[in-house]
């Protein structure tokens, strides 16, 4: 059973031990309504809330071959902070979940990384892998959706791409929404929309230490 703060409990326990067992079976899960609407409401206006300065432009890859490209990428992100409320809150919930999903699967995940993300209007993230075989300990995506009143004609769907670059899913942002996938198997995009666009999304890692030296997230 997944809890976190007063504030954020995943809402049906059932759902989420048969979401784990479509992830093992078809390596990705769309798990509809994984929190509460008026929980995600409460993230949802915390993330509007943010100011400016809050956000950073988002980039590609990381540490030394980081860079910005907007040709790629247009979101804005805040990575999570265990200090702060409702992104404390969001971080202990989603560490409930790798607890569950390690004994469940025996994945052996070792930490979480999430940032908040924001598609302003007209924003695409283009075809991508979050991570490639071999050179990153990231191993399950999870994206989560705040928007609520989401309609299809409001675009700013994710696409999932299979083995042949067929389409396996296409999926509304809709608040409470939850979207988990192998990292260094699925292809995926976010198609630009025609309203601000808010997520969470995370990744969950093995832990690639070397020497004692714990790999630094990001
Ligand atoms: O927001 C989404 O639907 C997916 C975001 C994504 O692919 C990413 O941040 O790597
Ligand atoms: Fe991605």
């Amino acid at each position: 059973m997944i809890t976190a703060d007063p504030a954020l409990t995943v809402a049906d326990f059932a759902t989420e031990s048969i979401a784990i067992d479509q992830l093992a079976s078809q390596g990705y899960v769309i798990v509809p309504n994984f929190l509460a609407r008026e929980q995600c409401l409460e993230l949802y206006h915390y993330a509007r809330q943010l100011d400016a300065q809050a956000w950073q432009q988002a980039g590609i890859g990381r540490a030394d071959s980081y860079t910005t490209n907007s040709a790629v990428r247009q979101d804005k992100i805040r990575w999570l902070q265990p200090e702060l409320p409702y992104e404390s809150a969001y971080l202990k919930m989603m560490d409930q979940l790798r607890l569950e999903l390690n004994r469940e699967l025996f994945m052996g995940l070792f930490d979480y990384e999430c940032h908040l993300a924001h598609y302003p209007p007209g924003a695409f993230y283009r075809k991508h892998l979050d991570a490639f075989k071999g050179r990153s300990n990231r191993i399950l995506t999870t994206v989560f959706y705040l928007n609520p009143d989401w309609q299809e004609q409001d675009g700013g769907q994710l696409v999932i791409y299979g083995e042949q670059g067929e389409v396996l899913e296409t999926i509304l942002p809709e608040a409470g929404k939850l979207v988990v996938f192998l990292s260094d198997v699925f292809v995926h995009e976010v198609l630009a929309g025609l309203r601000d666009r808010f997520s969470i999304t995370g990744w969950y890692r093995l832990n690639a230490s070397i020497g004692g030296v714990i790999d630094p997230t990001r």
